[in-house]
């Protein structure tokens, strides 16, 4: 059994490889001074010691069980290892779209028969940390380093924390490439996750679905099957690589992208995110940045489709306008 760094126990070759290659990311103690540096730049890192949520580390599945509360939770059911998002609310954009997984509601324990027995399903528990949750639990989530990323957040003038998701996984689960809206200290409580992250820079690689469809913000490549006839750009993707293991905390940073894989045929894996508002700059500044570049592609493209109502029409009207005149 190969084993990374320290007393990490993990076979490396138990993750799917995929055609490019990637870079490490840099793994650093959360008082080394470079750790703030990369996060007021915006950039991914792993920070260890933080102690983010050591009294959450002991949250395997009889604990999970046991305290997570009687109460009903979101159960995402996939014929594939791919836990594709989409946002139920976009399915009326698109009449033809087949949702790749089902939502499922069921208890804990319920969960954890389909773990045991799942057949030739997929399951992954993703539940927000609330009042809903049992009072042990709570107490657990109230025991978390809050000084440490309520200074962070106060440092790096971040919006408000939205949400904590729970996250229990089967081995072998992927969340495909997406980014999201929101800076992201990403906790890893159980079991190995591998991440494979790509700076915003490379959005004319990775070519995400049109912003009406239900897969906004999801890459349309399959990194199983790269389709380089519609994805040509793919072949320049360049990846950062990180395996995260209990008690390690990575710095997802707001529009970068990120493909998250659960080591395959080993333990079920247990995450905890904390997604943040990204700050609002109080003047732009130029040149901007990669990111406020990202967010006004998205409003032209919003405004563009609200303005035309037919997405057929996107790209003869933007070809007109660059076509000759800006290339
Ligand atoms: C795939 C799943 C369960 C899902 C289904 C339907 C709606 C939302 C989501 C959702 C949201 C976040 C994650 C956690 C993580 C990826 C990972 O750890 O697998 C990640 O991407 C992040 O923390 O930003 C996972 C999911
Ligand atoms: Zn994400």
């Amino acid at each position: 059994m190969a084993s990374g760094s320290g007393d990490r126990k993990y076979d490396p070759n138990k993750f799917r490889k995929y055609t490019f290659d990637t870079e490490p990311i840099p793994r650093l103690h959360c008082y080394h001074p470079d750790t703030d540096r990369l996060i007021a730049n915006e950039r991914p890192v792993v920070i260890t010691d933080t102690h983010l949520a050591d009294t959450a580390l002991k949250w395997d599945l009889e604990y999970l069980a046991k305290h997570l509360g009687s109460g009903q939770h979101t159960v995402y059911r996939s014929k594939t290892h791919k836990f594709k998002y989409y946002d139920e609310k976009k399915i009326k954009n698109l009449p033809s779209f087949t949702p790749p997984t089902q939502v499922l509601r069921m208890t804990f324990a319920e969960f954890l028969d389909k773990l045991r027995n799942p057949g030739k399903d997929r399951y992954y528990l993703q539940q927000a940390l609330n009042d809903t949750v049992g009072k042990q639990l709570v107490l657990d989530y109230l025991g978390f380093n809050w000084d440490y990323v309520n200074e962070q957040q106060r440092k790096f003038k971040w919006g408000p924390l939205t949400s904590n998701l729970l996250l229990v996984g089967m081995p072998g689960n992927v969340t495909p490439a997406h980014y999201d809206e929101q800076q992201n200290f990403f906790a890893q409580l159980r079991g190995y996750k591998r991440v494979l992250l790509f700076p915003p820079e490379q959005f004319g690689c990775l070519y995400s679905h049109p912003i009406h469809s239900p897969h906004d913000r999801q890459s349309q490549v399959d990194f199983d099957a790269p389709d380089l006839a519609r994805f040509p750009r793919f072949r320049e993707v360049r990846g950062h690589k990180v395996v995260l293991g209990p008690g390690d905390v990575l710095y997802i940073p707001m529009y970068w992208w990120h493909h998250v894989e659960s080591l395959v045929d080993s333990e079920v894996t247990v995450s905890v995110n904390f997604w943040y508002k990204g700050g609002t700059v109080d003047k732009i500044e130029y040149p901007l940045s990669i990111q406020q570049k990202v967010a006004i592609m998205r409003n032209i493209e919003k405004m563009l489709l609200e303005a035309l109502h037919d997405p057929d029409q996107m790209a003869p009207l933007l070809c007109d306008i660059v076509k000759g005149r800006y290339d």
